[in-house]
């Protein structure tokens, strides 16, 4: 098997003069949970159509689970983008077999076993046109599920979930990882991202800005702004003051009250704030970054004005 699931070079999609991808090379590992993220227009439903077969490129080379994706897509492929398509009309158990009986031409001997997976066992029976968004992504993922992909790409999988039910997906996930599976996934959640993902994409205006490990992303951001509230606010804006590289700073949007402040600067001269802070005998009770980093990454390289 190739060591690479996905392998794009040059990959171009036009829609009349839309450039909706414009040059996309990207490689991903087998075996990972791989995020893809961007602000809204920047090309992921496009890229994960492509995957999927759903539209052919402009341009450029595709290669999917070692193959070249042509007018078919390899078997091992599967997902949905936007969202699963079902037949409201039929019931849970009737449209995954109904999709198992198209694409195998037989009946799925596990299908009971997939909706106890997902955990829609309970509600097998019931017509799907009932179901809440949560529900449907559930049993959109069970029929991705139904041929053992090897290469999943699935859009915002956890999109109307409750906790339990996310947890649930995201296990799901990282185990079909875990067994050597490939998973792509759109996200617009950072923090979802940052908890299931090896490596992420970040898509801007039909380019890749950044591909990598999660922790290299993070260092992207530069400078943060952190929140620091101590027990003495007064001697903790003098020291910050005084610390190299270290500004005090007061953000609009982040009004500074009285028992804290807001200081930006790298995380070396943070730790050295906190050490000052500590030799002096200022108590420190809370902490931590304004914005998460991985937001400030996204931020900063997409040039967004919003969050992710
Ligand atoms: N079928 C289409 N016809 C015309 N333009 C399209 C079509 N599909 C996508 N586009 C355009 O291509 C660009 C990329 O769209 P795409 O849906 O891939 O972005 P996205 O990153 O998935 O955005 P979102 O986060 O809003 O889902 C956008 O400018 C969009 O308007």
């Amino acid at each position: 098997m190739s060591a690479l699931a996905v392998r794009v070079r040059d990959l171009t999609k036009r829609f009349g003069d839309v450039i909706a991808l414009g040059g996309v090379d990207l490689d991903i590992p087998t075996g990972q949970v791989h995020g893809l993220v961007g602000p809204n227009g920047a090309g992921k439903t496009t890229l994960l159509g492509l995957l999927l077969g759903l539209s052919r490129p402009t341009s450029g080379t595709l290669e999917v689970l070692g193959n070249g994706v042509g007018a078919t897509v390899p078997d091992g492929v599967a997902g949905f983008v936007d969202a699963p398509g079902l037949y409201p009309s039929l019931t849970a158990r009737q449209n995954l077999t109904a999709l198992a009986r198209l694409r195998s031409g037989r009946t799925a001997p596990d299908v009971d076993a997939l909706l106890d997976r997902v955990g829609l066992l309970d509600v097998a029976a019931d017509p799907t046109r009932g179901f809440s968004l949560g529900m449907r992504q559930r049993l959109g993922l069970a029929a991705a599920l139904l041929g053992d992909p090897r290469l999943l790409v699935v859009d915002e999988p956890a999109n109307g979930l409750d906790p339990a039910g996310k947890h649930q997906v995201h296990r799901i996930l990282t185990d079909l990882a875990a067994d050597g599976a490939t998973v792509i996934l759109s996200s617009h959640r950072m923090d979802d991202l940052a908890a299931l993902c090896d490596e992420v994409t970040l898509l801007a205006e039909g380019r890749v800005v950044f591909t990598g490990p999660i922790h290299k992303l993070v260092t992207e951001s530069g400078e943060l702004d952190y929140r620091l509230v101590t027990a003495d606010p007064v001697a903790a804006h003098r020291l910050a003051a005084g610390t190299p590289s270290l500004r005090v700073v007061a953000r609009h949007g982040h009004p500074v009250d009285d028992r804290a402040i807001v200081v930006r600067g790298p995380e070396p001269a943070v730790d050295d704030l906190v050490r000052r802070l500590v030799a002096d005998g200022v108590a420190i009770r809370e902490l931590g970054p304004v914005v998460p980093p991985l937001e400030a990454a996204f931020l900063a390289l997409t040039g967004s004005g919003g969050a992710a």
